[in-house]
C-alpha cells in the first residue's frame, strides 16, 4: 500500500485526510523513494466515486505514470478504502473525507448525497492536499467532470486543470450545448423538453441545429437528452448539476476524453469544434480523445493484463467455469452496470419471462439487493436452471472475453459498450438514463453494433433475443464490431489515442 508523501509535508495526516502509510516507509525508507520520485513531474487524478468512472480514472492512472508520472488518486474516503488494497502499478491513492463513511460492504452512498459531500464537504479537504508546500511539484490535476467540484479547488490552489470526461464526446457536446439549446426554443431553462420542436437533429442538415452537428448521422429525440433521470424534481437537479459542470468546465485547459477520435466514423474530424455556445473570448478547453484508455494503457509489459481496476461488489467468479460448459456464440450476457436506479419489479419479471420465452442459455447479472430481485416471477430460477444463470456481480470483462458469449443485453453505460467492442460482441440495447441514451444511437444508428429493444416486455425481449442471435440483422452487428473494433483498437485508432496523449504530456511538462 501506498502512502500519500504530500500529506505527511504538510503534517495533516490523521482527522481530516486520513492516509494510507507503507510500511516501509515508516520504517525510514521513504527517502529513497521519495529522491527517485521527485524526478517525476505529480499528477493528481480526481475521479467520481461510481464504478463506471473510476475504473477508467485507474486507467488514465497507469497511462500516466507509465509515461513518467507520479500519480496520487485523491478519491472519496468510501472509494479509497476499495481503491488502496487493490490497486497496483505504482499509483498512489490519498483520501479525501467525504463526511459519508459506509460501512464495509454496504451499499455506496446515492448519487444526491454524493453531490452534496462534493459540494460541501470534500471542496475543504482536498484543498488541504493540493496547497503548499507540495503542490510546486503538482504540474496537473485532472478532473472528472462529473467531479466538477474539484476545479475550483485546484484553480484556488493555482494548478493547471484537465477536465476528464469517461463517456462519449458526443453526450459532452450535447450536455455544452445547453445555453444553446434553451436559446432555441428546444428545452426551457429548467431542462424540459418544449414539445412543440422537432427532434433534434445532429445530422448537420438543419440550418437550426448546425452548432450541435455531432459526428456521423445521429439523430437525438428530446427524450434522449441526458438529464432526462426520474421523475421532474430530480430531472431538474440533474439539469441543474449539468449547468454546473459546463460552467466550471469553461476553466479547464485541455479536455481527455476516454472515446476514440471520429465517433461518428468521419476521417478527418479529429478535434470537433466545441457547440458554440462555448463562449467565443474564452479559451475552449483543448479536447484530446485519448480512449479508450484500457485500450493504450500501461506499457508493452502490462497492456492488456487485466487493469488495476475497482470492483464495488464480489465478482461471482463461478460464472467462468459455467461459461466454459457452453458451445461458442450461444450465451446471452445480460448487466445493467453499476450506476442506475433499480428496474422496476414489473419490469424485472417482463425481462424474466423474456429470457425464459427465449430458451437460449443467459447469463444475468441481478443485483443481490432489494428491489432489484422482488420483481423475479415465482420458480423462475428453478425452472431456467439448465439453461439460466443470475449472479449478483460477475467479473464482466472476462465474461464477454468468453467465446461462449453471442451477445450482450445491455443499459448501453459507456466502459461497457467499449468491453463488448474490445470482445467483439454484438449488443441488445436496454438504455435506462443519461448518456445510455445517446450510446444507444450510435451502437444502433451509426456504427451497426447492435439492435434496440422495441419495448420492455416479455415478447419484445424474446423478439430481440431472437434478431441478435440468430438473424440476419444480429450477423450483420457481428460484422460490425469487428470492423469497429479494428477502426478504433487498431494500430490506427490506438495511434491517434497515444498521440493526443502525448500532445498533452508534452503540455503540461513544458509548463511546469
Ligand atoms: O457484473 C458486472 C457488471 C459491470 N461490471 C463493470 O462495471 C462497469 C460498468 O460501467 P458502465 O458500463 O459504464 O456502466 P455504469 O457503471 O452504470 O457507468 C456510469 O458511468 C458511465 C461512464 O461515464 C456512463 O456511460 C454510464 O451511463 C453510467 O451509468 C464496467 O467496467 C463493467 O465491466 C462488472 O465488473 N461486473
Amino acid at each position: 500500500m501506498w502512502y500519500c508523501r504530500h500529506l505527511q509535508g504538510t503534517n495533516r495526516v490523521s482527522n481530516t485526510a486520513p492516509a494510507i502509510i507503507n510500511e516501509s516507509e515508516r520504517n525510514g525508507e521513504e527517502g529513497n523513494r521519495s529522491e527517485e520520485w521527485g524526478m517525476r513531474p505529480r499528477v493528481v487524478l480526481v475521479p467520481f466515486p461510481a464504478q463506471g468512472h473510476v475504473s477508467p480514472m485507474l486507467d488514465l492512472a497507469r497511462v500516466l505514470h507509465a509515461r513518467g508520472f507520479e500519480v496520487t488518486v485523491a478519491a472519496p474516503d468510501f472509494i479509497h478504502r476499495r481503491l488502496a488494497g487493490r490497486a497496483d502499478d505504482g499509483i498512489r491513492f490519498a483520501s479525501v473525507s467525504s463526511g459519508l463513511m459506509a460501512d464495509d460492504g454496504a451499499a455506496p452512498p446515492d448519487f444526491a448525497a454524493i453531490e452534496q459531500a462534493m459540494e460541501s464537504h470534500m471542496p475543504a479537504h482536498l484543498e488541504r492536499l493540493l496547497s503548499p508546500p507540495d503542490a510546486e511539484a503538482i504540474a496537473c490535476v485532472v478532473v472528472d467532470l462529473v467531479a466538477s467540484w474539484a476545479i475550483p479547488v485546484a484553480r484556488r490552489c493555482g494548478l493547471p486543470v484537465a477536465g476528464f470526461w469517461t463517456a462519449m464526446l458526443a453526450t459532452y457536446r450535447v450536455i455544452s450545448a445547453i445555453p444553446e439549446l434553451i436559446r432555441r426554443g428546444f428545452i426551457s431553462e429548467f431542462g424540459s423538453p418544449l414539445s412543440h420542436q422537432p427532434p433534434c437533429q445532429h445530422d448537420g442538415q438543419e440550418q437550426a441545429a448546425q452548432e450541435l452537428t455531432l459526428e456521423g448521422q445521429a439523430k437525438l429525440s428530446a427524450s434522449d437528452l441526458p438529464w432526462l433521470v426520474g421523475n421532474p424534481a430530480s430531472q431538474r437537479s440533474r439539469f441543474a448539476f449539468w449547468l454546473r459542470v459546463i460552467e466550471r468546465a469553461k476553466s479547464v485547459r485541455w479536455l481527455l476524453v476516454n472515446s476514440f477520435p471520429e465517433e461518428g466514423g468521419r476521417r478527418g474530424d479529429h478535434h470537433p469544434p466545441l457547440p458554440s455556445s462555448q463562449p467565443q473570448e474564452h479559451d475552449a478547453p483543448r479536447t484530446l480523445p485519448v480512449g479508450p484508455l484500457e485500450a493504450h494503457g500501461g506499457d508493452e509489459k502490462t497492456r492488456g493484463n487485466s487493469r488495476c481496476n475497482l470492483s464495488m461488489w464480489d465478482e461471482d467468479q463461478s460464472c467462468l467455469e459455467w461459461l466454459e460448459k457452453h458451445p461458442p456464440n450461444s450465451v446471452v450476457y445480460a448487466s445493467f452496470g453499476s450506476w442506475v436506479a433499480p428496474i422496476s419489479p414489473e419490469k424485472i419479471a417482463e425481462f424474466a419471462l423474456g429470457l425464459e420465452a427465449a430458451a437460449q442459455p443467459f447469463l444475468w447479472v441481478l443485483k443481490d439487493e432489494k428491489p432489484w430481485r422482488a420483481g423475479l416471477p415465482r420458480g423462475f430460477l428453478d425452472r431456467v436452471a439448465g439453461y439460466g444463470k443470475v449472479v449478483a456481480w460477475a467479473p464482466q470483462e472476462e465474461v464477454l472475453r468468453s467465446p461462449a458469449i453471442g451477445c450482450y443485453l445491455t443499459h448501453c453505460g459507456w466502459n461497457s459498450t467499449l468491453e463488448a467492442i474490445r470482445h467483439e460482441k454484438r449488443l441488445l440495447c436496454y438504455p435506462i438514463a443519461g448518456d445510455q441514451f445517446v450510446n444507444a444511437v450510435y451502437i444502433v444508428k451509426v456504427w451497426g453494433i447492435g439492435i434496440k429493444l422495441d419495448g420492455c416486455n416479455r415478447h419484445a425481449i424474446e423478439n430481440g433475443i431472437g434478431r441478435i442471435m440468430t438473424g440476419d440483422e444480429g450477423a450483420k452487428a457481428q460484422a460490425s464490431v469487428l470492423q469497429l473494433k479494428k477502426r478504433v483498437m487498431g494500430e490506427e485508432g490506438s495511434s491517434a489515442a497515444v498521440a493526443s496523449l502525448q500532445c498533452f504530456i508534452d503540455t503540461i511538462k513544458k509548463s511546469m
